[in-house]
């Protein structure tokens, strides 16, 4: 599947940006500032229905002005067109695919996969288990529906148990401690799903991890996703779940917190047998998170038997030569993808192809410069 075209309308520093891109390569080239990170976000927006960047709609509408739209033509067996339009003056976002207005934004995940690699993904390797966590869920999110619903079962189960919890810790009573020991059993059986479910991605996806990281660098280094549960045996999850929540009963219910299960779990990332977090360089990570990045690109390809777009935000300023050469290597290989970056002398080091395509933006306004 590939973006054939953009059209932005008030959206930040773009007030109105059309662009034809490339099937392969396209490298978004300015200065600091100048909107090409918001290019990327509006592709984002029209694959997800949801902000790269986690920004809120609002801040995305150009100052003064009160929408932003955006739309895209994707082509893949058939051409589908995806538009997000958002009005300030009502806090209304609307989606729509080819001019029908769509309401669950499930009906437009996993139709255009998308994989992005952006700056805030240092988190992923040196953030907190919920931005591992976080990245995990998105993946086995992008490629099963079945494992999304029951992650958002799952929280409200959590949500409901933790009022239960609160109001015991107000007022001990035995209808309601009859309630917490219901809610209990949902969160055993949903929650059973989800570790299983994440047992069986880290197994399969540590190949994928192995064979991006060897691609990006030169030494033998292994890459290994361990995850962190309440058993790593299948078999005994349900029962270890229910004798941890036994044992954690009273501290549960003095702290007011569901204390055992899924939301609690945490990945550990390993270069051979060293945990990334506590002995990696910079580069280690960073490279880390590359390969996690590429990991999932082929993940999604091989399960969704389609090609997710590849979004990457200013990654070779922090990579050396070496590196850049290696990824973008990758990058002319793995289908379409959108790279933004600040220094146009690099773009050598890029082995670009006479498919590739050069945007360069300057204050919002963009040229086609090959
Ligand atoms: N709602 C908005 N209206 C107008 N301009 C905006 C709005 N939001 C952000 N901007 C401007 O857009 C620019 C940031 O856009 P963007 O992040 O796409 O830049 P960039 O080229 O990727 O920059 P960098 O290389 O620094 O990451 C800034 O100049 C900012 O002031």
């Amino acid at each position: 599947m590939v973006l054939k075209q953009l059209e932005l309308q008030n959206f930040r520093l773009h007030k109105n940006t059309s662009l034809n891109f490339s099937d392969k390569l396209n490298l978004i080239i300015g200065g600091n500032g100048q909107g090409k990170t918001t290019i990327l976000e509006a592709i984002y927006y029209l694959c997800t229905t949801k902000n790269l960047i986690l920004a809120s709609e609002s801040d995305v509408v150009s100052l003064n002005e009160n929408f932003f739209d955006t739309k895209g033509n994707f082509a893949d067996l058939t051409n589908d067109e995806s538009r997000v339009f958002y009005d300030s003056t009502k806090n209304k976002k609307s989606v729509f695919l080819n001019d029908k207005q769509i309401t669950n934004s499930a009906e437009i995940i996993g139709k255009f996969p998308i994989v992005s690699l952006i700056q805030s993904d240092h988190a992923i390797t040196l953030g907190a288990p919920a931005d591992r966590r976080k990245f995990v869920d998105s993946v086995i999110s992008q490629v099963s529906k079945t494992y999304l619903e029951i992650l958002i079962e799952y929280n409200k189960i959590l949500r409901q148990r933790s009022v239960i919890l609160w109001k015991l810790k107000e007022n001990y009573d035995k209808n309601l401690l009859d309630e917490l020991d219901a809610w209990t059993v949902s969160l055993i059986n949903a929650g059973t799903e989800i570790i299983k479910y994440r047992i069986s991605f880290v197994n399969d996806f540590n190949k994928y991890l192995l064979k991006s990281y060897s691609q990006i660098v030169e030494n033998l280094e292994t890459p290994k996703i361990i995850y962190n549960t309440v058993s790593e045996n299948i078999d005994s999850i349900k029962e270890n779940f229910i004798d941890n929540i036994n044992s954690a009963h009273n501290d549960e219910l003095r702290r007011a917190m569901n204390l055992v299960g899924p939301h609690r779990d945490d990945f550990l990332f390993f270069i051979n047998d060293l945990e990334l977090k506590r002995f990696g360089s910079q580069g280690q990570h960073k490279t880390f998170q590359i390969a996690l990045r590429f990991g999932q690109f082929y993940y999604i390809k091989d399960k969704l038997g389609k090609t997710p777009i590849f979004l990457m935000d200013d990654v070779f300023g922090e990579l050396d030569t070496y590196r850049s050469e290696k990824i973008s290597q990758h990058l002319n290989e793995i289908g379409q993808s959108f790279i933004t970056m600040t220094d146009f002398s690099r773009v050598e080091e890029l082995n670009l192809s006479k498919e590739s395509n050069i945007i360069k933006v300057e204050n919002g306004k963009t040229k086609i410069i090959n």
